[in-house]
């Protein structure tokens, strides 16, 4: 794929990796945009990258060293908005993608934010909480000058959390010398966050995927749902389907696969991983040990809840899904997707399935700066809705232009950023 595509000088071709996929699901998008495509070149370009050193004192008093990113690729619409990801496989090139498909998501489900994602190349399972503590302060220092509730405002991604969240909303305040609420989301209830952004994500995937099954004739009770990922996204989403009367057959994390045909129990091995760390062990179902068969699975709905490529043209072919609901951000490779496509599976993108987590952020941001909090059946129903009408909006433009979801809201997200851009003129 990279030979296609024109590589940044700060990216080698060898590692176009995520942000190659991006640019790919841009060009697929540009023929139907218009008099807009003249403006698509903004999309292939974030707008600030920033790389920083982060070094901590280790709790035997040895200094490390870690690399952290922050990159806002659009604010044509409002303020940088996007995750921080701790994880030792953070690269360059994939916070680059994850903040573009933050453009396009936030604009694809119509919150008024750009796009930017940050992460620290790092496996936090290696820490004490104190150096995680550590770490996530400096890391807030290094990118404090451009973060802030109206530049940029950063939430949980994978290995990040409410925690994480406090101590950087704490470090910017004591940068700036006032407390400030709203830089960060996804914060302890306590601190100014949001009754229900804990599960909005996993919501926002059930409620895409009931709409989704509904348009497949496919009824919720008694569907059989694999999951890959039983974290925030991928754990949520699983209850919430299991509480609906659908069949969990599957999940997989790094560590296992877990198997049963008559269906998982989700608060059991949800308690299963809160005390081992992992679903590998659970009692109440087999372990399967080539983890390449998880896709196999024989399942209605599919849901990758993990990280990226992880359907690729090696395992779509083997794929029994009808439905795919992305969870995780850019699991699916724009190959993968072809031969999805020719096999008839419904893949509903990453940028409308997961836009819970950041729909509920911006309800959080909203409350912080009105102060005023609002009670979770009201967080829930406006979610619903907003999931909802996305949704719809994207399913009768991919009717109306025969393409996939994914070029559906892609044409959606870019056409709103693109106008913007269009709008607010190149001159300073
Ligand atoms: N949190 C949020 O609000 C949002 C998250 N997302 C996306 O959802 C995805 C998951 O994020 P989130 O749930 O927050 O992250 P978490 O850190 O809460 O969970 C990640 C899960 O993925 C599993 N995992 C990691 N690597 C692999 C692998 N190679 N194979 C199988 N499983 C793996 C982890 O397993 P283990 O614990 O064993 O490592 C864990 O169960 C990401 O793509 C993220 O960008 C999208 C929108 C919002
Ligand atoms: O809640 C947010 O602001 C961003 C969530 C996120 O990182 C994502 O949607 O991928």
């Amino acid at each position: 794929m990279s030979s296609q595509h024109e590589v940044p000088s700060y990216l080698t071709p060898s590692d176009i990796g995520p942000w190659g996929v991006y640019l790919e699901q841009i060009d697929r998008v540009t023929p139907y945009l218009g008099t807009l495509a003249r403006w698509v070149e903004t999309l292939k370009r974030p707008k600030r990258i920033l790389i920083v050193d982060v070094p901590i004192e280790r709790d035997d008093g040895s200094i490390a060293h870690f690399e952290g990113y922050r990159v806002q690729h659009n604010t044509s619409r409002g303020p940088g908005k996007g995750g921080v990801r701790f994880h030792q496989d953070v690269t360059l090139s994939e916070v680059m993608a994850l903040s573009a498909w933050m453009t396009i998501k936030n604009a694809a489900v119509n919150v008024p934010y750009g796009g930017a994602k940050g992460g620290i190349r790092v496996n936090p399972k290696t820490l004490s909480t104190a150096e995680l503590q550590r770490i996530t302060r400096r890391y807030t220092s290094e990118i404090n000058i451009i973060i802030g509730p109206n530049k940029d405002i950063p939430a949980p991604d994978v290995n990040t959390n409410e925690k994480v969240m406090a101590w950087m909303m704490d470090t910017f305040s004591m940068n700036q010398g006032s407390t400030a609420t709203g830089v960060v989301t996804g914060k302890p209830i306590s601190l100014g966050g949001s009754l229900g952004r804990r599960e909005a994500t996993g919501r926002g995937v059930y409620v895409v995927g009931c709409e989704a099954a509904s348009r497949r004739g496919i009824d919720i009770r008694g569907a059989r749902i694999s999951v890959q990922g039983f974290g925030n996204v991928g754990g949520i989403a699983a209850r919430l389907f299991a509480e609906a009367g659908a069949k969990v057959v599957a999940v997989q994390d790094h560590m296992a696969t877990v198997v049963s045909d008559s269906g998982l129990d989700i608060p059991a091995l949800e308690q299963h991983v809160a005390a081992h760390g992992s679903v590998a062990g659970f009692a109440g179902a087999d372990q399967v040990e080539d983890r390449a068969r998880f896709w196999e699975t024989d399942c209605d709905i599919l849901i990758p809840a993990a990280l990226e490529q992880q359907i690729t043209e090696a395992n779509a072919s083997r794929i029994r899904a009808k439905i795919i609901l992305e969870g995780a951000n850019g699991p699916t490779t724009p190959l993968a997707d072809d031969i999805l496509h020719d096999k008839g599976v419904l893949v509903v993108p990453d940028v409308i399935a997961n836009a819970g987590g950041v729909t509920v952020s911006y309800f959080e941001w909203v409350q912080d700066f009105s102060s005023f909090f609002w009670t979770e059946d009201e967080i829930n129903q406006r979610l619903t809705r907003i999931m909802r009408e996305a949704f719809t909006a994207v399913w009768q433009l991919s009717e109306e232009k025969k393409v996939s979801l994914r070029t559906a809201a892609f044409i959606v997200g870019c056409t709103r950023v693109l106008q913007a851009r269009e709008m607010r003129g190149l001159y300073p």
